[in-house]
């Protein structure tokens, strides 16, 4: 079975030639992913065996308690970055300030950014229920030779060029798209080899899920209430199924092949919801769009938005077409 499947470096060489002024520096980028993806997934897979359990003791940036495996996945992917030398600039939801990366010519010549979530649903890590890391990628605005800027990490989410995440799950796989369409590949422990698993993965544009915490509920706006109730009422092909693992990325995947809508609204009017927009929402909406999806905050589209701060947060719902534009009436709806 396996070696009719493409690999995931085969993958990225075969892709690379449809850029015609591809430097390499995207596939190496992607290949340094892949291999931190792996480290990280060795130390995921046996969580339950060694010290990596548990809060790590320390407090974000977020003011949320850093997870060991936090710190852990944080580390490992920083340093795979660094070693590799093939961005200028590193960005985490770990971290406070972005890291600039000087190239190994010590010229500033690399021309790409990355902002990361190493471990993404951390809340389900000593549950051992399925995590994942969030990737980002934005060719740099600032001059190449200067050490990068904030505003090279601050640009809106359409000027991606490329975004995926790793899901550690009963497999482990590796979702991501350069803007043309959205391949997953799962990785083969024994040989240690990603293969492409899920070519060309495209949201259906109607499902049956609908994935929301419902304990925020009380807090969210009226539309959306009325959206959730609308989910629930027994019509048509209603009420739909709910599903919420507590993992975006697990969350996310599982819509993406089954057909459903991921929401994390606004909590009360000041709470801008709980997701990050440069290293949750953006990757997120890219890949979402990527797979004809629809990814908005409700009033716009997650991608045109302009973001002000690195860890500034937003509204997200992103999944099937039909169902996102349900949402969107119902929301638009609550504001007449
Ligand atoms: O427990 P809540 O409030 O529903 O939040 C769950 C959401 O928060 C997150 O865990 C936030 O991500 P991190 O774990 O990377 O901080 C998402 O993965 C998930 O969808
Ligand atoms: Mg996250
Ligand atoms: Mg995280």
């Amino acid at each position: 079975m396996t070696n009719q499947k493409m690999t995931l470096g085969e993958f990225i060489f075969d892709n690379q030639s449809a850029f015609p002024y591809s430097t390499g520096e995207l596939s190496k980028l992607i290949n340094a992913i892949r291999l931190a993806a792996k480290i990280t997934n060795h130390e995921v897979n046996k969580a339950g065996l060694v010290d990596i359990l548990g809060d790590a003791g320390n407090t974000n940036v977020q003011g949320e308690n850093q997870q060991k495996l936090d710190v852990y996945a944080n580390v490992k992917f920083i340093q795979t970055l660094i070693q590799r030398g093939i961005v200028c600039g590193i960005a985490s939801e770990e971290e406070e300030d972005f890291i600039a990366v000087n190239s190994h010519d010590g010229k500033n010549s690399n021309q790409y950014v990355i902002l990361i979530d190493p471990l993404d649903g951390s809340s389900n890590i000593d549950v051992n229920a399925s995590v994942g890391t969030i990737f980002s990628i934005y060719r740099r605005t600032s001059p190449i030779g200067k050490p990068v800027e904030l505003k090279d990490f601050l640009q809106p989410g359409n000027k991606q060029v490329a975004a995926g995440y790793v899901m550690y799950g009963t497999s482990t796989i590796l979702v991501y798209s350069t803007g043309r369409g959205v391949n997953g590949f799962t990785l083969n422990p024994a040989l240690g080899t990603f293969y492409l698993s899920h070519p060309n993965l495209q949201f259906p544009e109607n499902g049956r899920i609908y994935s929301v915490n419902e304990g925020n509920y009380v807090h969210f706006a009226q539309g959306v209430k009325d959206y959730i109730k609308y989910c629930q009422r027994e019509e048509e092909n209603r009420p739909y199924s709910s599903r919420y693992i507590g993992s975006l990325v697990s969350d996310f995947h599982r819509n993406l092949i089954k057909g459903g809508i991921y929401m994390y609204p606004r909590i009360g009017p000041r709470q801008n919801g709980k997701l990050r927009l440069t290293y949750e929402c953006n990757p997120i909406a890219f890949l979402t769009e990527q797979a004809n999806g629809v990814a908005t905050t409700g009033y716009e589209r997650i991608l045109d938005v302009k973001p002000t701060a690195l860890h500034q947060r937003e509204a997200l719902f992103c999944g099937s077409k039909n169902m996102v534009e349900d949402l969107i009436h119902f929301v638009r709806r609550d504001t007449l």
